[in-house]
């Protein structure tokens, strides 16, 4: 891959992005990048006024964040990633600097002044990397900044506060979210699409051949071009072409080679450097390290899985540092295995090593832990214990259609008596995760009683009762899964907002509600059956009543944003599918729901929200 010289330099590296927004999380990652993300605590309040350009002051906030991260990592064991990676997004019109609104009223002010203007959006950028010297943190920092130029068309106030509404513009800067509603918005842009988003990812690249290749005249002499390659792209390059340098460690002495596990993106295989006829010195293959990685993802997988099941992220959220010894003591296996398996974690980023012992990341220690809010310890041993086999089974699923494997040799999972504990786990970690974006996806404070089919465990309920004070809500679920909501209560958090009704949504009575709310179910059926339950669920709305489908919504290409695993995973598991906004409307109209519209709920999930219409 053409891209992967670039972004490989970083692949053996400790990476973290110093930043708690999704976009910068899916772009990096989309481009191939493994980092961890510590959101940074810097406060952006720096004095606009002392910058000399708008794009100093957010090149500066960047800076701040990133070096915020780095000291607070380093503080913590000693001992900081390799590179920490800040960014920061403004808006600029008429000589104001537009940050991201306090409020509803200040997102209609950003998105006034930005309306049926041109204005330029500036994303900052610092990349730091980190040694630590004597105990003391070392820095050295490279940034950069990206421009792009955006033009709003004439927008009526109705439209404005409609989209302000949607509660899109909350954590944008300027406003408005180009990669989403805000995009109707949008008259032209001129310049990196992405930058407005909030992450220049092009420039970043280039930036990082600038860091990682600088030119080596004893390369440009012993190639013979036509010309000397331009510096300003990062294609086409490997390390053996430009020459390998590592900031880090010094630009002087580059060119070291890695042998570290997957290897490194720019290794050339032995003999495969050679001189043609002309006497020119070539690359005829370039190191697949990407490919490999692909071929070994799973060794990874399972790594991550057998420290969950050892409970080792437990043992090390009770009590850290621990030595391999200690953990292997308290785990009940071998002092080797438990060595390799904690150095496979570290390498991964699951784990971090000091002198002292291992301690948990914070991501192992917020969601590889088998307690805690946002766990997904149930998750991965669903994925170890159930998942794991069914994709055994994916050829023949890919050769037989949807659901080659269900009933042969698995069953569905909430009908297991054994699995249904592990799988409401999965379910609930998941759900948490997302259940605020799925609450305030759209405003649903006109609705006073909800339904929530297919309700689990009750954690979007609770976010939504959080959310809307007024708001009851009736969870339904099969009766074996009902049973078992009280081990997820959080203690002294019941409320009298939420009840629990055992049913069958497809055979039972639906419980009257203005709203019915239907989470990651419509995914699980084939088309008959949401038609099915479509028509129970319209048959029970009262006109003006909404229905609320949360999903992951397939692009109209059909690719789904981070989530083409999860597709397999329904193609292998169940009879259902994804998919795309104009398939759901379709769905939804049939059944007389109106006004369909989109929001989307984070990386990976999306809500589509429609109304009754009054019968014919
Ligand atoms: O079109 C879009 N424009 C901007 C965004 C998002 O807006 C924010 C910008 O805010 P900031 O740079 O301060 O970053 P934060 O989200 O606060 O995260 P940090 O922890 O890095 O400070 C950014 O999230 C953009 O992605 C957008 O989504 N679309």
């Amino acid at each position: 891959m053409v891209l992967s010289p670039v972004i490989g330099k970083l692949l053996h590296k400790r990476v973290v992005l110093a930043s708690a927004s999704p976009r910068r999380r899916e772009i990096l990652s989309h481009a191939g990048l493994r980092f961890e993300v510590v959101p940074s605590r810097f406060k952006e309040k720096l004095d606009k006024a002392s910058f000399p350009t708008p794009y100093a002051y957010a090149i500066e906030t960047a800076k701040q964040k990133a070096l915020e991260v780095a000291s607070r990592m380093h503080q913590k064991d000693l001992r900081a990633p390799d590179v920490v990676i800040g960014a920061d997004t403004i808006v600029t019109v008429g000589g104001l600097i537009l940050e991201k609104p306090v409020d509803k009223q200040d997102a209609y002010r950003m998105l006034s002044r930005l309306n049926g203007k041109e204005h330029s959006v500036f994303t900052g950028v610092a990349i730091v990397h980190c040694c630590t010297k004597d105990g003391q943190l070392d820095t050295e920092v490279s940034e950069f900044h990206e421009e792009t130029t955006v033009k709003f068309s004439e927008l009526s106030e109705e439209l404005l506060w409609e989209y302000i509404d949607s509660g899109e513009p909350m954590d944008k800067a300027g406003g408005y979210g180009i990669q989403a509603l805000g995009g109707m918005l949008v008259e032209y842009v001129h310049g990196d699409f992405l930058n407005v988003v909030g992450f220049p990812l092009n420039h970043f690249c280039k930036k990082l051949v600038e860091l990682y290749y600088p030119p080596r005249r004893k390369d440009v002499q012993r190639v013979k071009h036509d010309s000397i390659p331009p510096v300003d792209t990062f294609e086409n390059l490997s390390d053996a072409e430009q020459g390998s340098s590592d900031p880090a460690q010094g630009n002087e002495g580059g060119g070291h080679w890695r042998a570290e596990a997957g290897g490194d993106r720019g290794q050339v295989p032995a003999g495969s450097q050679g001189a043609d006829s002309n006497g020119t010195v070539g690359v005829t293959a370039q190191f697949p390290a990407g490919l490999l990685e692909l071929i070994d993802g799973f060794k990874a997988s399972k790594a991550l899985f057998t420290a969950c099941k050892l409970k080792v992220f437990d043992v090390l959220k009770d009590e850290a540092p621990l030595k391999a010894m200690d953990i292997a003591g308290k785990i009940d296996a071998s002092v080797c295995g438990t060595e390799r398996l904690l150095d496979v974690c570290v390498a991964l980023g699951l784990l971090e090593k000091a002198d002292r012992g291992y301690c948990n990341t914070d991501l192992a220690d917020l969601h590889l832990a088998s307690d805690g809010e946002y766990s997904l310890h149930g998750l991965a041993m669903h994925s170890n214990d159930h998942a794991w086999n069914l994709f055994t089974d994916l050829e023949l699923a890919v050769r037989e259609g949807a659901n080659a494997a269900f009933g042969r040799k698995a069953e569905h999972p909430v009908q297991s008596k054994q699995t249904k504990l592990q799988f409401m786990r999965a379910m609930h970690g998941l759900t948490n995760l997302t259940a605020r974006q799925v609450a305030t996806a759209f405003d649903l404070s006109r609705f006073t009683s909800a339904c929530d089919l297919g309700g689990c465990t009750g954690a979007l309920a609770r976010a939504l009762t959080q959310q809307y004070p007024r708001l009851k809500v009736t969870v339904v679920d099969l009766p074996e899964v009902i049973e078992h909501v009280p081990c997820f209560q959080p203690e002294g958090r019941q409320t009298e907002q939420i009840s629990f009704v055992p049913g069958d949504f497809f055979k039972d009575n639906l419980p009257e509600a203005e709203l019915y709310i239907l989470s990651r179910i419509l995914h699980e059926w084939p088309d008959d059956k949401v038609h099915e339950l479509l028509s129970r669920v319209s048959g029970s709305c009262r006109p003006g009543g909404g229905i609320l489908v949360a999903e992951t919504v397939l692009e109209e290409n059909r690719a789904a944003r981070g989530s083409l695993p999860a597709s397999l995973n329904l193609l292998v598991r169940t009879q259902g599918r994804e998919r795309t906004l104009p398939e759901y409307r379709s769905l939804l109209e049939q059944h007389g729901f109106w006004d369909v519209r989109l929001a989307h709920a984070g990386d990976r999930l999306d809500v589509v929200l429609g109304t009754r219409a009054a019968p014919p």
